[in-house]
């Protein structure tokens, strides 16, 4: 078997007194969907916001397919193959849906929000850029301007854009956020279908969409990792349900 994907060992992040993250171990295989879960304050996104960059750790070590990126910059970690989507949408509502994607895709060639060039380039990009809108099925709404996606559309095309970066591993934070039922259900079929595609790490609340999603699901409590194993494992997991006791998020 190939290595992991991801590999983080002993991440800690403080802010002041407060240990956000206290020596986080864990590990990405290729081809898995990772779930992290855990209950609110328990400092999923802190370790998300260590993974690309945006906030620097004070101790472990970050390898991204053997090679420690710890040290490096969100843009350098973004270009070895790290890529994620938002809790909060982060798309240019003012532009068309397939001038976002081409976002993604200019980040991947190097240029950031260039937007369209010369004519020949430009039916590149755009060639491009469709073809990831069409893996995630937003293609028919290329030319719509974003701002009037629905909010389901709009969490696709987050995906589209990250997944435009062409990824190795996709860190995925609250995809279902928002969502409605028929919603999340389409969520989750998509994510499903790109799994041989990419590999993902998925920070999410909804208890259906990570049992339904995830080949080994990791507990994250007061910045500590309690468990880590397949849904079944952690569902029976006696630490697990204790700390969820009394939590808005239920196990199912
Ligand atoms: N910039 C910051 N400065 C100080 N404390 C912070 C900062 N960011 C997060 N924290 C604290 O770190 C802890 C972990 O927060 P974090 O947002 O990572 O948790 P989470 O698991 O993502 O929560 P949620 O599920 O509610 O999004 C919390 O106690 C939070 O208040």
């Amino acid at each position: 078997m190939s290595g992991p994907i991801l590999s983080v060992r002993g991440l800690v992040k403080r802010f002041g007194g407060l240990v956000a993250t206290d020596g986080v171990t864990i590990d990405v295989r290729p081809d898995e969907i990772h779930a992290l879960i855990g209950p609110n304050g328990a400092g999923k996104t802190t370790l998300i916001s260590q993974l690309v960059g945006e906030l620097r750790h004070d101790a472990g070590t970050i390898e991204l397919e053997g090679r420690d990126i710890g040290a490096l910059p969100t843009a350098r970690r973004i270009g070895l193959g790290l890529g994620r989507t938002f809790q909060i949408t982060c798309l240019l509502p003012e532009y068309t849906v397939l001038d976002n994607v081409a976002t993604g895709v200019q980040v991947r060639q190097g240029h950031s929000f260039r937007f369209w060039g010369n004519v020949r380039g430009e039916t590149a990009l755009r060639e491009t850029a469709l073809s990831f809108l069409e893996t995630i099925g937003l293609a028919g709404r290329a030319d719509e301007q974003v701002a009037n996606l629905s909010h389901g559309e709009q969490k696709q095309l987050e995906l589209a854009v990250a997944l435009a970066t062409e990824p190795r591993l996709l860190l995925l934070d609250e995809p279902m956020a928002g969502l409605g039922h028929s919603e999340s259900r389409q969520m989750v079929a998509l994510l499903m279908a790109l799994k041989t595609k990419v590999s993902m790490l998925l920070v999410e609340h909804d208890m259906d969409a990570v049992f339904a999603l995830a080949d080994r699901i990791s507990v994250l409590v007061y910045g500590r990792v309690i468990a880590t194993g397949t849904a079944d494992e952690i569902r029976d997991n006696a630490d697990v349900r204790a700390a969820y006791l009394g939590e808005g998020d239920e196990l199912c």
